[in-house]
């Protein structure tokens, strides 16, 4: 069973008048986080809130008044989020607290003052419970990342050989040059294309955004179009393209129907999931030659549509092959080799990814016969010939990265996610010119949480800043098709802006002009950090990438580095200061540019709070926003529970602090039952075996299991959901449309 405590947070739901900061923190908290529960600490807050709640000048009063246009009880709730008046009600309280500390009112005397004075103030002018964050409270010591040294695998991406060199159609070396735009070949392409123009099978890997689309797409066109008689729609399938999500089949699509331009007889089509079935029926019935799809979609035709043959397939392309592989897309590729496997038709098959290892030798035995292996990166052989298993095994699984990628990592607790991820986006997005940045989160409900978090409180406008400064996009699994194509063609076409998304934006998928890559969850593997950062820095353009790790996280910078990927550490607060340039989250105001650096550290995270709060008040303003906060952060924890056990040293659910996490999505407290929504069912054995708890025990599921079923909901295929009654009425209806067109 998975063990979770849910700690409350000591000092989440803070008078205003204790210090924020690990320098002040008042003995008396820390007494309180060993002795009581939380409600009693809470109990005690309100009280030493009351006994030293400072008196207010007249002229806050005012403006006070003047802003709200009424004056506010000592009862009275939260303001509406970032409501000015609660913004200045913080800075005032730190204002009076300096007052306090530089003040002859420290001494015992004037506090009684306050003292007596205080329950009159509540009366008349009463202020209302402010709830302000702890963020630089009790948090784990930060160390240095220190890994071994690193000798990073290279790999040259470009040749000054021509395309004309191979002997390909005219036709073919023109639409490369003219519509392309690509004359001289990458080295992968140098490699495979000659390979695969004699009929080889083959194994191909390189780093990402080193043209592998094209190493296979330009021998397949140049065979197809070779063809004699010519091709006919008529004729089916003759390549088919399996490629793990949808955006990576539009892609792979839409680069065929450039490069089969002059050869207007073969015909490319897609089928992926969220796509109207009907329509992609009536489409195969017509004739598709060369078929891009995604497995599960793939899959449902191969059972439901009786107008797909695969008699004539004579390309079987694998892109991002250890992905297909991979948990959850086993079984449909299994589908896929019988269907193809039984019309026995000789078949070239190809294997690409810039990840393939060992891992894929079973794959390579099914599916493939005296594969070549390509690998491109220095050190390696290069082109290899020999059997099925000794073709991967050839593969080492030290992956190159592009050689212009910057990779950095910063070691950032729980708690300070959330702002440290905000600054970094300011900084880039509102203060740097043509950034345009993707953030890889863990889960679709985060990516929606943050989308709406940010669009508030961030793109929100003030007198210095104009509204929506940046724009922002999302991508996950759960949008609607429509919505995911929109949202990758405008951030395709976009110069700037930040994409939030979850690993279905990882493979494959060639955005043009990203700058920045930034893991604010840790990748499930090394595989996929390589993959996620290969979205920057693509065909020798240069980039950078930022991994988020929490103190307990940072054994992964090892992990890395024994895969000869090198990162640089960059400091939390050098992203925190960032904040230090947008005056809607201004202090107390006493730093100024000749200040100390404590002073101006100080000063930052005194912004970093009131820019938490902000989200907190942005979160607990109304009931939907605590839920959205609240899915997130389950679907995090359920991520977290996700991790290979090769990495479970590293990210295990028994070493996250829920009450920190919950910090992170803007939560005051940690939701009550979270444990029990990651932990095991039953969550009480002593009530189950006396017979208390009626509940069926839910199939126990084992990790790989989870990590599968949320493999599966991100890359939904669209087949999977549907209810058994459902299904067969589909099945019926779907035979009778082929038996009628038939
Ligand atoms: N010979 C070439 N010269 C210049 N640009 C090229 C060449 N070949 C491909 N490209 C461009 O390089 C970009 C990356 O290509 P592609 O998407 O095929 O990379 P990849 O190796 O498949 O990457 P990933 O591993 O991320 O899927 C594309 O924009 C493509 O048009």
């Amino acid at each position: 069973m998975v063990n979770v405590t849910a700690m409350s947070d000591d000092g989440l739901m803070l008078n205003v008048s204790s210090d924020p900061f690990p320098t002040n923190i008042n003995q008396r908290s820390l007494l309180s986080a060993e002795k009581y529960s939380w409600k009693e600490k809470r109990k005690e807050s309100v009280k030493r809130k009351a006994v030293f709640e400072p008196q207010e000048n007249s002229a806050f009063k005012q403006r006070k008044i003047n802003q709200t246009g009424q004056q506010h009880t000592h009862n009275q709730k939260l303001q509406s989020p970032g409501s000015p008046f609660q913004r200045n009600n913080i800075r005032h309280t730190e204002e009076t607290r300096d007052q306090r500390k530089n003040s002859p009112a420290q001494s015992p005397s004037k506090v009684k003052t306050f003292q007596k004075k205080a329950p009159e103030e509540h009366k008349d002018h009463g202020r209302p419970f402010i709830k302000t964050s702890s963020l630089f409270k009790n948090n784990p010591v930060i160390h240095d990342v220190h890994s071994h040294a690193v000798t990073q695998v290279k790999e040259n991406v470009f040749t000054n050989n021509a395309f004309e060199e191979l002997n390909l159609h005219h036709h073919l070396v023109a639409t490369l040059e003219k519509v392309l735009k690509v004359t001289s070949m990458t080295s992968v392409q140098k490699q495979s294309i000659p390979v695969l123009m004699l009929g080889k099978d083959a194994v191909i890997r390189s780093q990402t955004g080193s043209g592998k689309t094209l190493a296979y797409a330009i021998p397949m066109v140049q065979s197809l179009q070779a063809i004699q008689p010519k091709v006919k729609r008529s004729d089916g399938p003759l390549a088919l393209i399996i490629v793990p999500t949808r955006e990576l089949a539009l892609q792979t699509f839409k680069m065929f129907q450039n490069l089969m331009n002059p050869f207007i007889w073969i015909v490319p089509g897609v089928l992926m999931g969220g796509e109207k079935k009907k329509s992609e029926k009536a489409r195969l019935r017509k004739g598709i030659n060369v078929l891009i799809s995604t497995p599960g979609r793939l899959v449902d035709h191969i059972r439901n549509t009786l107008s797909i043959a695969f008699s004539s397939v004579r390309w079987l392309i694998l892109d991002e092959a250890d992905r297909i592989l991979d948990l959850g897309f086993e079984k449909d590729l299994k589908v896929i080799l019988n269907a193809l496997n039984s019309t026995g038709i000789a078949r070239q098959n190809v294997l690409l990814s810039a990840t393939l290892n060992e891992g894929l030798s079973r794959l390579a035995s099914i599916c493939m016969k005296d594969p070549v292996t390509i690998n491109v990166s220095e050190g390696s052989t290069g082109t290899s010939h020999a059997g099925p298993q000794a073709a991967t095994q050839a593969l080492s699984d030290s992956y190159s990265v592009p050689e212009r990628l910057k990779q950095h990592v910063v070691v950032v607790p729980s708690k300070l996610h959330l702002v440290c991820l905000a600054s970094f986006i300011l900084a880039k997005c509102k203060f740097e010119c043509g950034q345009k940045v993707i953030v890889f989160m863990s889960s679709c409900d985060a990516v929606e949480f943050l989308l709406a978090l940010f669009t508030k409180v961030l793109c929100a406008k003030s007198n210095s800043s104009p509204a929506n400064p940046f724009t922002l996009y999302r991508l996950h699994g759960k949008m609607k098709q429509e919505e995911r194509t929109e949202v990758f063609q405008e951030f395709s076409q976009c110069q700037t802006g930040i994409l939030l998304c979850t690993d279905v934006a990882a493979r494959g998928l060639d955005l043009p002009q990203v700058t920045w890559i930034v893991q604010y969850n840790p990748p499930i593997s090394v595989e996929e950090y390589v993959h996620r950062v290969g979205r920057t820095a693509r065909i020798g353009a240069q980039g950078s990438s930022l991994l988020f790790l929490t103190p307990s996280e940072t054994a992964f910078v090892d992990v890395l580095a024994n895969r000869n990927i090198r990162l640089t550490e960059m400091k939390m607060i050098d992203i925190l200061s960032a904040l230090m340039r947008d005056s809607r989250f201004k202090g107390r105001g006493k730093w100024n540019i000749k200040g100390s650096g404590t002073a101006f550290e100080q000063e930052v995270r005194e912004r970093a709070t009131i820019l938490q709060t902000d989200f907190e008040n942005y979160v607990h303003a109304n009931n939907e926003s605590l839920q959205t906060a609240k899915s997130a952060l389950q679907s995090f924890l359920r991520a977290y529970t996700t991790y290979p056990s090769s990495l479970k040293h590293i990210f295990h659910i028994r070493s996250l602090h829920l009450g920190h996490a919950a910090k992170s999505f803007g939560l005051r407290d940690a939701p009550n039952g979270l444990s029990g929504s990651i932990a095991p069912y039953p969550a009480n054995v002593k009530d189950r075996k006396k017979g208390k708890d009626k509940r069926t025990p839910p199939t126990k599921l084992t990790t790989m299991e989870r990590a599968s079923n949320l493999i599966r909901s991100e890359f939904f295929s669209g087949v999977e959901g549907q209810s058994k009654s459902k299904k067969r009425r589909i099945k019926r209806k779907g035979n009778t449309e082929d038996s009628d067109a038939a």
